[in-house]
């Protein structure tokens, strides 16, 4: 027997407050998982606003253009029949959380808000937001009215939730919950959710790439399930450069995985997973039966949809011929490759976009 469901994630060269841009890449990157036939398709951390808006996270605007973007791709014609995840910030009871809002058909199902914030290196997070500590608890999150007005609910789900679909449960990790010794995916994975989507900004340091993809793999190996990565690329107006290598991997392999330097403003990876080798990987880990068996539970947002395709028992299944996932491979960059892309690829996005504002500062002169 097989349950085959197709998943799409998707690297995005966004640039911070480039909200009309940044719903352009998000739409086209729905329209490509759409046409490979996602019926999922997750994106990357603060994808809506762009990773790096800084201070700006202070101001309201920054939240009210990501529900203006995210009205607009919940509306699209696009965005129909298939559930779809976007990255931006949310205000929830005067504090503001870095959050997944996942939606289906003109519905928002959960706002899953980022519970483990980074602040290494480069990253300040904790300035502008507030990781949510309330685990497995969902709360009533108030929608602002031009949501209201369209989607016709007035509260959705916010917390430390997962969506439950006919066949399968999805669940999200946000970024940095990954790199973190108490990883959100063990305690979903452990209450039976399959698939984990992360949406992540994730940026370049030499030799960094594979210790992302390792994680991944791991993650997915312990415990079993399908872990979905999705990065941002590019520099987006701030000094670093986000690495890409958004990818997928099921029990421990990793079946797919975007480039790492490319001039791509827009990048999706679909593949084809069977929800039953992720079933017959997990019951037959015995340890982990016996850990998952006391799990306490997540809550769940039913949801009305089916992921997998074809019907799934009985002679008249049409995905018999469908392949079970292999492992790709690939060549990590040499270091000296490394030294020469990534500075190159950060060099030619900041020319790209002065190259579209001089127009507008020649007409200021
Ligand atoms: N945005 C984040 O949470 C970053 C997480 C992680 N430390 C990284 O470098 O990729």
């Amino acid at each position: 027997m097989r349950r085959i469901v197709n998943l799409a994630v998707c690297t995005l060269n966004q640039w911070a407050l480039d909200f009309e841009g940044n719903l352009s890449r998000i739409l086209l990157s729905i329209q490509e998982a759409k046409e490979a036939g996602a019926k999922y398709r997750s994106g990357p951390e603060l994808e809506v606003c762009g990773y790096s808006c800084e201070d700006h996270f202070y101001e309201s605007d920054t939240f009210l253009h990501s529900w203006e973007v995210l009205l607009e791709v919940i509306t699209s014609p696009i965005s129909r029949d298939m559930i779809i995840d976007v990255g931006m910030p949310v205000m929830h009871k005067n504090v503001a959380y870095n959050c997944r809002v996942a939606f289906y058909n003109g519905k928002i199902l959960l706002i899953r808000p980022k519970m483990i914030l980074c602040d290494d290196g480069n990253y300040r997070e904790s300035r502008w937001f507030t990781p949510w500590s309330k685990v497995k608890t969902l709360e009533d999150y108030y929608l602002p009215r031009i949501i209201t007005s369209v989607t016709g609910q007035k509260t959705v789900p916010f917390g430390d939730g997962v969506i439950a679909t006919l066949d399968t449960c999805i669940g999200f990790e946000i970024c940095e919950e990954l790199w973190n010794p108490q990883s959100t995916h063990i305690e979903l994975g452990l209450d039976g959710v399959e698939l984990i989507f992360n949406g992540s900004g994730s940026y370049m340091e030499l030799r960094k790439a594979h210790v992302a993809v390792d994680l991944v793999a791991s993650a997915s190996a312990k415990s079993g399930g399908c872990y979905l990565f999705s990065n941002l690329r590019g520099c987006d107006g701030q000094r670093v450069y986000f690495n890409g290598c958004s990818c997928i991997a099921v029990n421990g392999g990793v079946i797919a995985r975007g480039s790492q330097y490319s001039l791509k403003q827009v990048e999706v990876i679909t593949s084809l997973v069977d929800l039953e080798d992720i079933r017959a990987y997990r019951n037959a880990i015995r340890s982990r039966s016996l850990v998952a068996s006391r799990s306490t539970p997540y809550p769940r947002i039913n949801v009305d949809f089916t992921l997998s395709s074809g019907i799934d028992h009985g002679a008249r299944i049409v995905d018999w011929a469908l392949p079970s996932f292999q492992c790709s491979s690939w060549q990590w960059h040499s270091p000296e490759d490394e030294i020469a892309l990534g500075p190159a690829c950060w060099l030619w996005d900041y020319l790209r976009y002065s190259i579209n504002v001089l127009p507008c500062l020649l007409l200021l002169l």
